[in-house]
Parts: C-alpha cells; sequence; structure tokens
C-alpha cells in the first residue's frame, strides 16, 4: 500500500501525492499525535521538538519532556507512587523500549502509604486482599498527573502542587458515586460462575494477543483476547470487523455456559436501566447482549493499556457490563473530560476491585468521557480455580447501523474510526469517523475525516424495515442495511472545510482515544480496542 500523507487542517479532507502538500500533511499528523500526548504544550514547542529531531516522533517526545516537564512536573518526593520494584517486567520494558524516557521520570520512593491515599469520605474497607499499594504506576499516570494543571486557571498563584489522591474502591456504593459505573458482587450462581471460569481458561489457550502498528513497528498487547458472538447473524457480522484496521481472528460463538451468563448480565444490566435516564443515542429498549470480547490475564503482569472501547461497531453510548472472574485485579479508570463542576477532580485514578463473580457495568458516556486499564501489579492472591489468571467477559450490544458493512473505508481502504468531540465546547457532543490508519498501515493515516450527524443516522436506522434481527429491531425497527455504508445514504456530512477550523478538537479527540498513550507506552501495554 502507497503511503499516502495525512492533513489534519486542510480544507480536504485527504491530501494530494504532492511532495510539498505530503510534508505539510506528515507534519500536521506528527504534530496532531504530540498534541495527542501533550495537550497543553504550546505548539511552538512541540513543532520546535518534532524540528529537532528531524520529523522523527520518538526522538520529539523525550525533548517535549524535557522542555514542559520542568513548569508542569510534580514533587518528585511526593509519597504518592505505588510501590514499583526496579525488578518490575514493566519497567525493564519501558527502559529496553523507550530508555531516553526514563531519564524524565519523577524517582521512584516506595511507600507504603503511597497510591492508596484516600480521602477520609472514600473510607472502603477492606473487602479484598490486596493492598491498593500493591498497584504499579503506569509511566503515562506520571505523565498524566500533570492534567488538573492543565485543566486549572493559568494564573500560578492557583495551581496546586498536586494532583487530586488516587482513589481504590471496593463497594458498590462508593462506585456509583464516584463514577459512571455499577459495580456488584456474586451474580452468577456459584456453580456457574465456576463452570464458566472453567471453560473460558480452557478456550483460552487457543486465544491471540492483540497486536498494531506502532512507529513502524509491530507491538503486541499483553494479554490475550477474543471476540464471541451469539447467533449466526451476530457472528457473520462480527467477523468482518477490524481491529486496527486489521481483520480480527474469526469470532467464535457463545459458549453454553456464557449463553447462562448473558441471559443473567442481560436481565440485570435491563432491569438497572429501568431505573436511568436513556439517552437518545443509546440502544433503545432491550439491551442484548449478543457480543462480548473477552480477556485472560494469565498473571499479575498482564494487563490492558488505557483505553477507551470504540465506538466504530457499538454504536454512541454504549453501556458494557464486564464480567470478572478469577484472581482479583484492579481496574483503573480516570475521567478525560475535565469537569466543571468538581475541578478537584480532574486526572484523578480511581481503582476499583473487581473479584472473581463480580459484573462492572459501564454506563454512557463513560467510553465517550473516560478511560479504563487493568494496570500490571505487584502481587495477587491466588484464585482457588484460576491461580493468579483472571477471566474478563465484556458483554456488548452488537448495534444496528454500526455494522461494518456500514462504516466508512477511507483511501487506506481501511475502516474509519467512530469518534466524539468532549473537549471543545463549541463541537461537544459531536461525532466523527477518522482514518485509523495510525494505529495500522505501518503507522501510516491518509488523515479522512468526516463529521456524523448521529441523529438523523439513528433516525434513519430505526426506521428501516422490520428486518433487523436482534432485539433492538423489537423497539426501533432497525436493520442491517447490508451493502450500503453511512456514507452511501448520506448519513455522514462531509465539513471538510471546517476540519481546518477544529485542528485542534481533533488533535485532542486523539487525545481522548486510543492514541495517547501510544507513544509513551504502547510497547508494554497500551491497547487499542474495537
Ligand atoms: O479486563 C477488564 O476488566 C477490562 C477489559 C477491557 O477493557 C476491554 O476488553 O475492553
Ligand atoms: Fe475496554
Amino acid at each position: 500500500m502507497t503511503n499516502v500523507p495525512p492533513t489534519l487542517n486542510t480544507h480536504e479532507t485527504t491530501c494530494t501525492d504532492s511532495s510539498e502538500s505530503q510534508g505539510v500533511c506528515d507534519l500536521d499528523f506528527k504534530l496532531a499525535t504530540l498534541f495527542s500526548i501533550f495537550e497543553s504544550t504550546p505548539e511552538e514547542i512541540l513543532r520546535k521538538a518534532l524540528l529537532d529531531a528531524d520529523g522523527d516522533l520518538e526522538q520529539a517526545i523525550p525533548l517535549i519532556l524535557s522542555t514542559d516537564s520542568k513548569p508542569l512536573s510534580r514533587d518528585s518526593s511526593a509519597n504518592d507512587d505505588p510501590a514499583i520494584s526496579d525488578a518490575s517486567p514493566r519497567r525493564k520494558k519501558q527502559r529496553l523500549v523507550q530508555p531516553r524516557l526514563s531519564a524524565f521520570l519523577p524517582s521512584t520512593s516506595a511507600s507504603a502509604s503511597s497510591i492508596s491515599t484516600e480521602p477520609a469520605s472514600q473510607k472502603h474497607k477492606s473487602s479484598t486482599p490486596e493492598e491498593p499499594n500493591t498497584l504499579l504506576p503506569s509511566l503515562n499516570d506520571r505523565l498524566r498527573w500533570k492534567e488538573p494543571l492543565d485543566d486549572l486557571p493559568s494564573s500560578s498563584s492557583a495551581l496546586p502542587t498536586r494532583p487530586p489522591k488516587p482513589l481504590v474502591l471496593y463497594n458498590p456504593a462508593d462506585v456509583e458515586k464516584n463514577c459512571p459505573c455499577t459495580l456488584l458482587f456474586n451474580v452468577l450462581d456459584k456453580d456457574l460462575a465456576g463452570r464458566l471460569l472453567q471453560v473460558m481458561l480452557k478456550d483460552s489457550e487457543t486465544w491471540n494477543r492483540n497486536r498494531w502498528w506502532l512507529f513502524e513497528r509491530i507491538v503486541e498487547s499483553p494479554h490475550k483476547t477474543s471476540y464471541f458472538a451469539e447467533e449466526d447473524e451476530d457472528l457473520r457480522k462480527v467477523s468482518s470487523w477490524t481491529y486496527n484496521g486489521t481483520k480480527q481472528d474469526a469470532p467464535r460463538r457463545f459458549l453454553p455456559e456464557m449463553k447462562e451468563a448473558k441471559l443473567v448480565v442481560r436481565r440485570i444490566v435491563n432491569d438497572l436501566r429501568k431505573m436511568r435516564t436513556i439517552h437518545p443515542y443509546e440502544v433503545q429498549g432491550d439491551w442484548n447482549c449478543n457480543v462480548a470480547a473477552v480477556n485472560h490475564y494469565a498473571h499479575s503482569k498482564e494487563s490492558v493499556g488505557w483505553h477507551a472501547d470504540k465506538l466504530t461497531y457499538l454504536g454512541p453510548r454504549p453501556t458494557i457490563a464486564s464480567l470478572s472472574l478469577g484472581a482479583t485485579r484492579f481496574f483503573r479508570i480516570r475521567k478525560v473530560v475535565p469537569d466543571a463542576k468538581n475541578p478537584d477532580t480532574a486526572g484523578q485514578l480511581i481503582s476499583i476491585a473487581l473479584p472473581h463473580n463480580s459484573l462492572c457495568i459501564m454506563w454512557p458516556p463513560m467510553q465517550e468521557e473516560w478511560k479504563h486499564e487493568i494496570p500490571p501489579q505487584a502481587t495477587i492472591t491466588p484464585h482457588p480455580i484460576s491461580g493468579s489468571a483472571r477471566i474478563n467477559i465484556t458483554f456488548r450490544v452488537r448495534r444496528e447501523g454500526f455494522s461494518s458493512e456500514e462504516t466508512p473505508v477511507c483511501k487506506c481502504g481501511v475502516a474509519m474510526v467512530l469518534r466524539c468531540v468532549f473537549k471543545n465546547q463549541a463541537n461537544y457532543g459531536r461525532y466523527f469517523y477518522m482514518c485509523y490508519g495510525a494505529g495500522s498501515q505501518e503507522g501510516r493515516s491518509c488523515g479522512a475525516f468526516h463529521w456524523v450527524d448521529m441523529e438523523e443516522k439513528l433516525k434513519l436506522v430505526s426506521s428501516r424495515p422490520d428486518d433487523a434481527t436482534n432485539d433492538e429491531k423489537a423497539d426501533k425497527g432497525g436493520n442491517d442495511g447490508d451493502g450500503l455504508t453511512a456514507s452511501s445514504q448520506g448519513l455522514i456530512e462531509n465539513k471538510s472545510s471546517e476540519i481546518g477550523e477544529h485542528e485542534l478538537d481533533l488533535a485532542d479527540e486523539l487525545s481522548s482515544n486510543d492514541f495517547e498513550n501510544l507513544p509513551i507506552e504502547a510497547v508494554s501495554d497500551s491497547e487499542q480496542q474495537e
């Protein structure tokens, strides 16, 4: 495939082939990537670093860090770093891949009271054996701790010296209070939970690690994953899904135990939805979780990096119900949209302990406004069946109107990715498709970009003839719309002339999605999910 250069601020959706525009586009794309990492660093600094690094993104990052870490860096003597061992594989990997970055890290002084400090109001009961200080910090956390500073008024006297204290939550009431999640314990019958864990452990022997492009090399996720679908139609649809622009492994059919679990999860979620306000962009009516992305973490060091689950095949405002089996792991989340009402919590890390047979329901707009990860841990308490392994099943709805046939393809020949703007007032809540090439195609992108009129799209989906296959059609009358891309239905507004105007929105959006951590951590643990 030829390298089609990207653009993020021209009045065209894609670049031409002229060498002049190639250079400009390439620079724009690299700048946008840097914006995604260093959101508040002035463009001149990013531009200069890129120039100094001869356009090499990887080289530019440490240069920027050395420039902007001084005013923004946190007190490295502060004792809120968790105990990270120098011998940890994660650190070793970071050194191997990004040796220059380590020079810019705050020193890591292990302290028992480090990450676990939480406000008195967040008192938790120690219902799980792992102490919070067993969490390892990610490099990005350290960098990201700049966020609260970035979001606050510019008067330097108003800048706090410390980020908000991380929260570690162990009980449903605290979870409900602090994030758009519901945590439930003992959701499946004990026997079913055990059987499900056993069959999934067996099945996971054949699952694979996701791979994607990062700076012209392929990197691999530090855990195994697979995709399951319930019915023939779901299987057919999911089989054409792409992952980072690459076709996924064939989906598997729900195992009998998964079907049993699905019924329980579906009922719980639907019952809770009755008490919630359902946004017009969400699945209306029955939430029928017909597909599941599954994960296997063999031991405490396996992980998944910061990401939000991609909206491309889930549609806007998805609800995802995440069932944990086996060893308890911490699920770490953080809001990426500044909360005007609670500026003190900007960038706050929240860790939620997910024990065996617990269900963590991520409600909308969690995927639009938050990120999540499973960080490596220093220790883990073995589970009687799985030892240090954990299985995670994320039940999702394969939604009508968002099949791969309906996902536009850009010049790279790759399915575009659906994203949402949430950091920019003017375009807040608007969805768009963009080229996903940077995560595939040897790290290159054509820069294609289209706004989506989501209201119009959903209206058209719901007014389709009644030949849909899942329960959503019962409530919405949706169908699959085979063979018609959203663009061919005129659902996508191509407002290329606005792209230049909103260049920063796009950079913000990049930062709000999976690109955010790639240049820094992906080799060791970042992940991109579809
Ligand atoms: O293992 C978990 O709990 C999270 C997995 C996850 O984020 C995902 O599959 O998208
Ligand atoms: Fe996820």
